[in-house]
């Protein structure tokens, strides 16, 4: 029993602060959680919390955003109460995929430019270049239209139409009505076509930039008041980097590792793979603790010589011939990564694949598309809650509880003690 501590659960969980309050020796504190009528996140504190030592436990998946706002809120409350800390437990951690740009989706590219382009300068001009006014925007208006007709495209592009519903200010509702309109005001017309936002068009190649929320979550957090973070196998251990609060990592590592001893028959005879070149390290890690042999999937991504568009084929490094495959990573999200791995594993020969990761998301088709897949057994840690997934997966689905490594880490930050000791020996 630890004193002088505060456990409080968001909605997206409940079973998991149970087994983590339960761990500790502690009931759950009681909070009114809920939404008023317009949608809007709904929180009551319904005991002290002044001088306390907080834990709000909050995971990703499921209502991935109302849980975040419920989270933002609920460390706002306690702050506001007078909580002496607050530590926000993500048990997976909620957009910490959004933290870079994707390799294959880049914003302002730095290219080779002037006359010679092999050897050439680099120049920061986008290639192609960036839309903006000039002749492109005459080529699209249309010079051989009529004002009105050029005014009624610009409308169009803007939205001021029937046809989506957003009317504007002049009831505009049909072509005809529109015809009129300019007929009687051809002069005003040509003011406005003068005051319109020029037609953004996209040409061919051009990407648009992609939102880095990552950074702006970590800074949701530690606005809201947010004094510490626990969560579990970040996606990207470099993460971290983007609070100024502490942030510990905890591994689920030892938790597939411990089901690998226990519950894979002939273990060491098995294979352990990891289904893309980012997740190698963490799947190494896991082979080299256990003596076991390791190969890896390479992804290969070619733009065709025709479309911009990038097609992935996929190749095994390694010999999973008559071998029993343990996949490793750390989440399955949509399971299109893990269940092509081990679709391609029992095609190289493979006879029984187990999927390990640590974050069961299992969202859109996963459920589907694990059922149909070459995987035998599915295993996730209940960071995220799986009773859902358990009804719909039956006995493909094993599930290792995470309750006990949170509360140890939870009581260790409260009484001020290492949490990297507590993954020294596993
Ligand atoms: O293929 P889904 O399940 O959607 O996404 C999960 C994969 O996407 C990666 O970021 C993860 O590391 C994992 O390999």
């Amino acid at each position: 029993m630890v004193r002088n501590i505060v456990v409080l659960g968001g909605s997206s969980h409940p079973e998991l602060t149970e087994s983590i309050c339960s761990a500790l020796g502690i009931p759950p504190a009681k909070a009114l959680l809920g939404k008023f009528a317009v949608g809007e996140t709904r929180v009551e504190i319904r005991e002290s919390v002044r001088g306390k030592d907080v834990f709000i436990v909050q995971s990703g998946g499921g209502k991935v955003n109302d849980h975040l706002m419920e989270l933002l809120i609920t460390i706002s409350a306690c702050k506001i109460a007078s909580a002496s800390r607050i530590t926000a437990v993500l048990p997976m951690f909620p957009y910490s995929r959004q933290s870079e740009v994707p390799y294959n989706k880049p914003g302002a590219p730095l290219v080779r430019g002037g006359a010679s382009q092999k050897g050439g300068f680099y120049t920061f001009d986008s290639r192609p270049q960036t839309p903006h006014v000039g002749p492109h925007d005459e080529k699209q208006l249309g010079n051989g239209d009529s004002l009105p007709q050029q005014v009624s495209k610009l409308q169009l592009t803007n939205g001021i139409n029937g046809t989506n519903g957003t009317n504007g200010t002049n009831g505009l509702t049909n072509g005809h009505a529109k015809t009129a309109h300019f007929a009687e005001n051809e002069k005003s017309s040509s003011e406005m076509a003068k005051n319109q936002l020029p037609v953004f068009e996209p040409q061919r190649g051009y990407r648009p930039w992609v939102a880095q929320s990552g950074k702006l979550v970590s800074d949701l957090l530690t606005a809201a008041g947010a004094d510490h973070i626990i969560t579990m196998d970040l996606h990207d251990a470099q993460y971290q980097g983007f609070f100024d609060i502490p942030v510990d990592n905890l591994y689920g590592r030892q938790l597939l590792r411990k089901y690998i001893e226990h519950s894979v028959p002939n273990y060491r005879q098995a294979v352990i793979v990891s289904p893309d070149a980012g997740g190698a390290k963490r799947a190494t890690a896991i082979a080299d603790s256990l003596g076991m042999p390791f190969a890896l999937i390479h992804k290969e991504r070619r733009p065709t010589q025709f479309s911009e568009r990038q097609t992935a084929s996929m190749m095994l490094v390694g010999d999973v011939i008559n071998k029993t495959v343990i996949l490793i990573d750390d989440m399955a999200d949509t399971c299109t990564t893990v269940t092509r791995a081990a679709n391609l594993l029992k095609r190289e020969g493979a006879t029984k694949v187990y999927a390990l990761v640590t974050h069961g998301i299992l969202s859109g088709e996963a459920i589907e598309r694990i059922k149909s897949s070459g995987i035998d057994k599915m295993v996730v840690t209940d960071s995220i809650d799986q009773s859902e997934h358990k009804v719909l997966l039956g006995d493909k689905l094993d599930i290792l509880p995470v309750g006990n490594v949170f509360a140890e880490a939870i009581r260790r930050v409260h009484h001020g003690e290492s949490i990297s000791t507590l993954f020294q020996h596993n």
